[in-house]
């Protein structure tokens, strides 16, 4: 199966993304640390080439802390620097700066070597939809806002937003749209809320989410649900979630949309406790 979402846009974010690249001396990347890999774009690595890259684990509050450190770790092997933020709450963007300047460095210093005049560092933030790129974006701005008209090389004036002294933003992020050919993928950017409930069939999201968490949470199906294990019959298992949240059709019969409902906001919601989809052995079972 490949889904493949509003092919026309992703070909016009893609072109609108190349564009930008031009301008700036690195990417930021937003992923969801939930799905660090599942919320990637595929083509990430074909679009941005060799430009620099620096990437951020967002929405770490509603992940699992151990497994971002190992994605992080992951990341670093890879010779990509990663860090865990919270755009919502400010968390962990003081560093972003630092890192960014970090990567940077031997170009800047080249630059200086070269007795061009020191600027900031120029960066654009790219991700899928929903992961979090304006919150970042505001967080970051402040009022610092600012239009600058002179960039070279490009008529269209674009705006800038000032990140302290050292660093400057481009206000519109790229867009990048997920795709993939693993239905459990679009499983996962669903129970994040990276894609709407009807792209794919909320029953079947529902399912994928209560085995997964009969699977690494069971604790926590116990505690919101009082259900022990999933039944091979996962049917029973919406029956008891169901008659317990008071998911019931005239006649007593349980309503199982509903109840799929309930399952797939709970776990959007980190109503069963934050968590983390996406394993590293499933990435380096790709890169083979
Ligand atoms: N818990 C939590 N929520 C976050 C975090 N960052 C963003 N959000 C929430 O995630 C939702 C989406 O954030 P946006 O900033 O609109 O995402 P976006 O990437 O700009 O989305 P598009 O405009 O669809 O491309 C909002 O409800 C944010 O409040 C975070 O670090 N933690």
């Amino acid at each position: 199966m490949t889904i493949q979402w509003f092919p026309g846009h992703m070909a016009k974010a893609r072109r609108q993304v190349t564009e930008k690249l031009k301008l700036v001396d690195i990417v930021i990347e937003l992923v969801d640390a939930r799905i660090p890999l599942s919320s990637r774009n595929p083509m990430i690595e074909e679009i941005i080439g060799q430009k620099p890259r620096l990437v951020l684990l967002n929405k770490a509050d509603m992940a699992d802390t151990n497994r971002t450190n190992q994605w992080i770790a992951y990341f670093k092997e890879q010779g990509i620097t990663a860090l865990a933020v919270n755009a919502q709450a400010g968390k962990g963007l003081q560093v972003i700066v630092q890192a960014a300047k970090e990567i940077l460095k031997d170009k800047f210093d080249r630059m200086k070597s070269r007795g061009m005049r020191p600027r900031a560092i120029r960066a654009m933030i790219v991700g899928i939809p929903n992961v979090g790129k304006s919150t970042l974006i505001n967080r970051l701005a402040k009022k610092n806002i600012a239009k600058t008209g002179n960039t070279p090389g490009v008529t269209k004036a674009q705006q800038w937003i000032k990140v302290g002294k050292e660093l400057e933003l481009l206000d519109t992020p790229g867009i990048l749209w997920p795709k993939f050919e693993d239905p459990k993928v679009g499983y996962k950017l669903a129970l994040t809320g990276a894609i709407k409930d009807t792209i794919l069939n909320l029953q079947d999201i529902a399912v994928y989410g209560l085995r997964f968490l009969a699977e690494h949470y069971p604790e926590r199906l116990e505690e919101r649900y009082g259900l022990e294990e999933i039944s091979e019959e996962v049917v029973d298992s919406f029956d008891k979630i169901g008659a317990k949240r008071g998911c019931l059709m005239a006649g007593g019969e349980v309503n199982y949309d509903k109840t799929s409902e309930i399952i797939v906001r709970d776990i959007r919601n980190v109503q069963l406790g934050p968590m983390t989809f996406d394993f590293i052995g499933e990435a380096e079972k790709d890169s083979e």
